[in-house]
């Protein structure tokens, strides 16, 4: 048993729910879980980081820094690190799990080190996903790369001055993100210049939010093209305190939205850089009764839908979620620009249309866009693959609530990479589920 309560690996039953009724807080951010966890430990001292996520992805960082030489102690929901500043241990192989914000984080750090191996336990999902934009800026940088094709596993060597480097951040911004963390501690900065078409600037700001935090100075260009980060900088051990979590969120909301009740979520503060907060936007475009009361959400639930066309970059983690909207909405929408959603933990355009067309939805796309036409009455009584994915698990479990028939998600543990507890809570809100054992690793 885990902490949830429930088995080790397990496949999950979705009952169609009357409805969904009650309160909730939303879980810590898993997004401003790693970065302040890790820029703990790029500071000297101790850090209190209050209310860490306790999401395989948060345990996936802490292992990792643990193993790299910082203390890592969980004193009720916070994690204290005594960190190793610039000095992470040479030799050591590290594995990020599945988890690829981690992962490509540390990816950029280890180029302080003469020597840091990454291996995985998930080949098919993050040993499939691109690291050849961020191994050619580091190997650029001087660092000595070695991997499989531009993906895991993979090693790599410092030590590095610094200095003017490209990066592209068209596939991903996490590397730029990895770059922004090293970049204070080498002798000479560096000077980033953002090359195609950027994707995914929320979790760039979220970046610099963070060394904000911990007094580490870096500049930006509006559109992010270009950013500047003086060298000799030191990561100032501090407290600094997790906000709530914007994209697992967007599924709460999309359940409530989509099914008559009323949730209160809480813990959602107004003014956040995560990208997904835009998600309470385009619910209340398609005609959710979805009004702010300080930091808690209201939705009252089962209002008529209707379609919406948006550009998906700029809320990539929730774009899942609101699909599940659409595929009950009235009309078609698109989600356009979401190129990236194909190097995520799936296919998440592929591999959704593929899931969503099993349900008996129609479903469209393009290389860079997903288009889905909503029905008023989706059948259910399938199974449905979770493909290893959080999102696609969430996805699923919202068009389940909905269903005429339960729908089976295989693999449903995988939710635990990013909201262990969203079953938990949406039992709290009334809805029913079974946790067979799993068909699907
Ligand atoms: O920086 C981050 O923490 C993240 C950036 C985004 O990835 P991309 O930049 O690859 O879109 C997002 O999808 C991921 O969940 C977390
Ligand atoms: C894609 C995600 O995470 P990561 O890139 O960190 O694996 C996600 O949380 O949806």
């Amino acid at each position: 048993m885990s902490a949830d309560g429930l088995p080790e690996t397990f496949d999950v039953i979705v009952h169609p729910a009357a409805e969904l009724r009650g309160v909730l807080r939303a879980q810590p951010s898993k997004n401003y879980t790693t970065r302040y966890l890790l820029a703990a430990a790029l500071a000297d001292g101790e850090s209190r980081v209050v209310g860490v996520a306790t999401s395989e992805d948060a345990g996936a960082m802490l292992r990792c820094l643990g193993d790299w030489g910082a203390g890592v102690e969980l004193v009720g929901g916070d994690a204290v690190i005594r960190g190793f500043g610039s000095g992470p241990r040479a030799g050591v192989t590290l594995n990020p799990g599945n988890a690829g914000a981690v992962a490509r984080f540390l990816m950029g750090v280890a180029a302080l080190t003469t020597g840091t191996a990454f291996v995985t336990d998930y080949p098919d999902s993050l040993g499939r996903r691109p690291q050849g934009d961020l191994l050619e800026a580091l190997s650029r940088l001087g660092a000595r790369v070695q991997s499989r094709d531009g993906m895991f596993p993979l090693s790599i060597s410092g030590p590095v001055r610094g200095g003017v480097v490209e990066v592209s951040a068209e596939r991903s911004s996490q590397y730029a993100s990895a770059l922004m963390f090293l970049g204070p501690l080498l002798p000479d900065g560096l000077e980033l210049r953002l090359t195609g078409d950027i994707k995914s600037h929320a979790p760039l700001r979220q970046t610099l939010d963070t060394l904000a935090a911990f007094g580490v100075q870096a500049s930006a260009s509006d559109d992010l093209s270009r950013i500047s980060i003086p060298g000799g900088q030191a990561f100032r051990a501090g407290r600094v305190l997790v906000p709530g979590d914007y994209p697992g969120s967007a599924a709460i909301l999309a359940a409530a939205a989509t099914r008559p009740g009323e949730l209160r979520l809480s813990n959602l503060r107004e003014h956040d850089l995560q990208g997904e907060r835009e998600a309470l936007n385009v619910l209340r475009e398609m005609g959710a009764d979805l009004t702010r009361e300080g930091d808690t959400v209201v939705v009252r639930g089962g209002r008529p839908l209707h379609a919406v066309t948006r550009d998906g970059d700029g809320f990539t983690d929730a774009v899942q979620a609101l699909t599940a909207a659409a595929a009950l909405a009235d009309g078609t929408t698109t989600w356009e620009n979401v190129y990236t959603l194909r190097l995520k933990e799936c296919d998440r355009i592929s591999d959704t249309r593929r899931e969503l067309e099993a349900l008996g939805l129609t479903v469209t796309e393009t290389q860079d866009s997903l288009t889905v036409t909503g029905t008023p009455s989706l059948a259910g009584g399938v199974t449905a693959d979770g493909h290893g994915d959080h999102r696609m698990i969430m996805l699923l479990t919202v068009l389940g609530l909905s269903a005429q028939a339960p729908i089976r998600i295989t693999g449903a543990h995988h939710i635990r990479k990013s909201y262990p507890m969203f079953f938990r809570h949406l039992e709290s809100l009334g809805a029913r589920f079974e946790y067979p054992e799993a068909t699907r690793a």
